[in-house]
């Protein structure tokens, strides 16, 4: 990837982070002043030494020599007393900073996402979307305090050291540590990010993958006991972990190499200042405790040169975690059908739906159904029966907006709709009703229960309509998670309701008490009830098509 297209992956995330530019540049402020209080606790410290251990000296000659004692330790006193201070400041402000940015990132993100409009989110796992929401957005929120605000502080302190050097020492000192000081600031964040900018992105896939598959393992894990795979799969997690940690490995003895290549150099640097000041201190021109005091500054300077390979070898992760994030944020090629959904006002449309030589599908992959044509009215009942494969899934989630049409008119008014996935939400009874219509009262919610025949069931919980319903509402049977999402839907005031297979899970003598029920429940709304017979409709159809 060249700098230009890693610039163009981080660009939208970068403008976001620079919206807050007024507390970047505090909390850079903040941590200039830590480090400029260890370059100077340093320094003055060893130029004091010096001068005590030379009057030292001079005293023991029996010559007459005196050092003021109180202006150097007050500075000494003075920097250590700043760089606490600095150094706290700079961590509360500094981490309150990312928190913040983490919010603009995770908001504009979802935003985003939802300009995007639907497209093909149900082909992600639910481990992809754990990983896009919080590694790949981590990775981008550290962005500033890992990457950006040391890179621009080593490269201010260098060229405070470089004035330094020509002010104190001499011109050619200053040129010579110009070009090893940019020597290693290359080396310890450029190189090390095109050395490791592959390796890492390719280490954040494999992270992705494994936190997926990790995930999948555990969600099996009854399946894989019962066909004696547990072994075999486990195997394969554990070589994977090993493939990555293998990767890991050679990311950081890529960033070992270089941050031991910049030590050396910055090291080199401390010696070469050294030299050349006892030549000058020979000739007179400087001091002993002058001579001193740049080859120690330089020594502090190792403090943010040392954070900057780690931070490089990370970039290559966030630029995979950028373009992972754009693909999320922008509509794929050729799935912009946005034209072609028309969800008119309740007042635009006679009807609650109207499709017009309709072709649906999943984006990417043939059309499932062309060519179809269809008018709901006002309190209809249409049944659409089929095979399994034939379409209806497709069909009710075009009808819901759920995905796009590919070809032609579809006018819809609100609808409610169930899937045909029994999606509970890791909540309370409550909570996951409340989601179908927010205004009901506990009266409506008791109600509807009733209507499904779960009121009894949580009226002898302690905690009634509170109870909590366990991750994915793994505290109910599948036909009562079935009848309770139904109650959702139930709940919505829409005027049109689509059911797709309603009573999966469902027993036969339950399905005939709560059928003619839902029947009544729904009287002024136009309904479609899609399954693979006539016994999984409603009773009262008007009429039902069959699809092949
Ligand atoms: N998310 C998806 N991505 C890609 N293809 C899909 C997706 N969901 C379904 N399909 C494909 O679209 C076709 C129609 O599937 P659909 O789920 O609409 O059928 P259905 O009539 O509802 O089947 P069933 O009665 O088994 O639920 C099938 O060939 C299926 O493989």
């Amino acid at each position: 990837m060249t700098a230009r297209f890693a610039m163009h992956e981080l660009k939208p995330w970068l403008d976001l982070i620079l919206q807050r530019r007024g507390r970047l540049v505090v909390g850079a402020l903040l941590l200039l002043a830590t480090l400029l209080s260890g370059i100077g606790l340093l320094a003055l410290s060893g130029w004091f030494l010096t001068e005590t251990a030379l009057v030292g000296l001079l005293l023991a000659a029996g010559t007459q020599a005196y050092i003021n004692l109180y202006v150097p330790g007050g500075g000494i006193r003075f920097f250590a007393v700043s760089r606490t201070v600095s150094r706290y400041l700079e961590r509360v402000y500094n981490h309150n900073t990312v928190l913040q940015l983490l919010t603009d990132i995770r908001v504009a993100l979802f935003n985003r996402m939802a300009e995007a409009g639907h497209r093909d989110r149900g082909q992600k796992s639910g481990a992809q979307w754990l990983s896009r929401l919080t590694a790949d957005v981590d990775a981008l929120d550290t962005l500033y305090l890992r990457v950006i605000a040391p890179t621009a502080l080593a490269g201010v302190v260098s060229v405070l050291l470089v004035l330094s050097a020509w002010l104190l020492f001499s011109g050619s000192l200053a040129l010579i540590l110009l070009i090893l000081l940019a020597v290693a600031i290359l080396l310890s964040s450029w190189r090390v990010f095109a050395g490791t900018q592959h390796l890492s992105g390719q280490l954040s896939d494999q992270q992705e993958k494994l936190r997926g598959d990790v995930i999948e393992h555990l969600e099996g894990f009854a399946e894989l006991t019962a066909a004696g795979r547990t072994g075999k799969h486990s195997g394969r997690l554990m070589r994977q972990a090993l493939a990555m940690s293998r990767t890991q490995a050679r990311v950081d003895s890529r960033a070992g190499w270089h941050q031991a290549a910049t030590q050396l150099i910055v090291n080199l640097a401390v010696v070469v200042t050294l030299w050349v000041g006892i030549t000058l201190f020979n000739q007179g021109s400087v001091t002993g405790p002058v001579l001193v005091l740049l080859p120690i500054a330089l020594m502090g300077l190792l403090e943010v040169y040392a954070m900057l390979p780690d931070a490089f070898a990370k970039l290559g992760a966030t630029l995979s975690a950028a373009r992972r994030l754009n693909q999320e944020v922008q509509p794929a090629p050729g799935t912009d059908y946005s034209s072609a959904f028309d969800r008119q006002p309740a007042e635009a449309t006679a009807n609650p739906l109207e499709a017009r030589d309709l072709s649906v599908g999943h984006p990417g992959l043939p059309p499932v159904l062309t060519h179809f044509s269809l008018k709901v009215g006002p309190r209809e009942r249409l049944g659409i029966v089929g095979a399994s494969g034939s379409g209806k899934s497709t069909l009710a989630d075009t009808f819901a907006g759920v995905i796009p049409p590919r070809q032609g008119k579809l006018a819809s008014l609100p609808c409610a709709y169930l899937t045909q996935a029994t999606v509970v939400f890791e909540d309370t009874v409550k909570a996951n009703l409340l989601l179908g219509n927010p205004n009901a009262t506990d009266g409506d919610l008791w109600r509807v229960l009733e209507l499904v025949e779960l009121a009894d069931r949580f009226a002898r919980e302690a905690e009634g309509l509170s109870t909590w319903l366990g991750s994915a509402g793994n505290r109910l049977s599948g036909g009562e998670a079935r009848r309770l999402v139904l109650a959702r839907v139930l709940l919505s005031t829409a005027p049109l309701v689509i059911l797709d297979e309603p009573f999966t899970g469902v027993d036969t003598d339950t399905r005939g008490r709560i059928a003619p029920q839902i029947n009544r429940w729904l009287e002024d709304r136009a309904v479609i009830c899609l399954g693979h017979g006539p016994e999984a409709l409603l009773p009262s159809s008007s009429h039902t098509l069959h699809l092949n």
